[in-house]
């Protein structure tokens, strides 16, 4: 097949019968072993190779549905504007899923030209995010995508999350070194309309490739609970100290927890955003065998259906 031909695959009966979860069906981002059926450009997908990376989320519009938005990610970059945008608390729960789903994350400050107060909002964020490369861009200059290149070698997959507007497609037009990608994703409606509405995998010159998906974008929550205690690594060392092994960090005498937040060295917001996350991940790992069921259920009454993915190129 021409690698300008987007080819359309389809999962054979096996893959099908083997898939226990609607995720087990092959997603943007796998590495598939496939044969061409006859001329066009179709192609059966007979395995799914093993995934080193897995991007879950809450499917739109259900509380009680997964849908895998995409596989096979290196490094995902947290991209979040140093203007309204800025909130750490929502990149505490980005980072809780990009941890969880097996990605290095790196967070992407954009819009630096705007910011009157880069070093506080940085204190900030490396409070929110320890251990986490923290790189500052503009699209006026070239310091940033000079750090953010490195992260980009041939073979490497990376996919970008973050609010509409914050400068995604700019970025990746950078990386690409032409304007291929539409930019101006800043809301004018009140429908949430975003500029990007189709799923992409872009090769990059220098051999890395961008995944570049609307759902990618936008992340809901669904079962983070290593990626969540990584996040907040600080509060599990913490807890360690506390005199009670099930201390819930309220009322209990000597917990280290309190006593963090008393003396200033934790703030009262990121507790509150680590115990937010905890509940919602709670209610999502019992929906999660609610789902297996459901699923189980279904496959028993109406046998397997095939399933065709887009498998882009350029
Ligand atoms: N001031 C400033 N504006 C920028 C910068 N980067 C991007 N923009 C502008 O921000 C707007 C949104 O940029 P996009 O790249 O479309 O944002 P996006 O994140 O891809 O948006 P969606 O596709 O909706 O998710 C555009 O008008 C860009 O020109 C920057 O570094 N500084
Ligand atoms: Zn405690």
């Amino acid at each position: 097949m021409k690698k300008t031909e987007p080819a359309l695959l389809g999962a054979d009966r096996k893959v099908c019968n083997d898939a226990a979860h609607s995720s087990d069906f092959p997603a943007v981002g796998d590495f598939v072993m496939a044969g061409k059926t006859g001329e066009g450009t179709q192609a059966v997908i007979h395995q799914v190779l093993p995934r080193k990376s897995v991007f879950m989320r809450k499917a739109a519009g259900s509380d009680r549905k997964e849908q895998l938005v995409a596989t096979n990610i290196d490094i995902v970059f947290l991209c979040m504007a140093l203007n309204q945008d800025f909130n750490v608390r929502r990149l505490e729960r980005y980072l809780s899923i990009a941890w969880d789903s097996g990605a290095k994350p790196v967070v992407v400050l954009t819009k630096s030209d705007i910011c009157k107060d880069i070093e506080e909002k940085l204190l900030a964020v490396q409070e929110a995010a320890p251990g986490v490369r923290i790189i500052k861009t503009t699209a006026l200059e070239t310091a940033g995508i000079e750090e953010i290149l490195p992260y980009l070698s041939a073979g490497t997959t990376a996919a970008l999350l973050g609010s509409s507007g914050v400068g995604k497609s700019t970025l990746v037009n950078r990386l690409l070194r032409e304007e291929r990608l539409a930019t101006g994703g800043i809301r004018n409606d009140d429908k949430g309309r975003h500029t990007t509405t189709h799923r992409e995998l872009l090769f990059l010159p220098d051999g890395g490739m961008v995944i570049d998906t609307p759902g990618m974008r936008e992340l809901g929550m669904w079962d983070a609970k290593s990626g969540i205690n990584r996040t907040f690594s600080d509060i599990e060392e913490l807890a360690l100290q506390c005199r009670f092994r099930d201390c819930t960090h309220t009322v209990e005498p000597g917990c280290a927890v309190q006593k963090a937040l008393k003396n200033g060295t934790l703030s009262k917001e990121r507790m509150q955003s680590y115990q937010k996350l905890k509940t919602e991940n709670d209610y999502m790992e019992h929906a999660k065998s609610y789902l297996e069921v459901a699923v189980k259920n279904m496959k028993q009454r109406n046998g397997c259906q095939r399933s065709w993915v887009q498998i882009p190129s350029n």
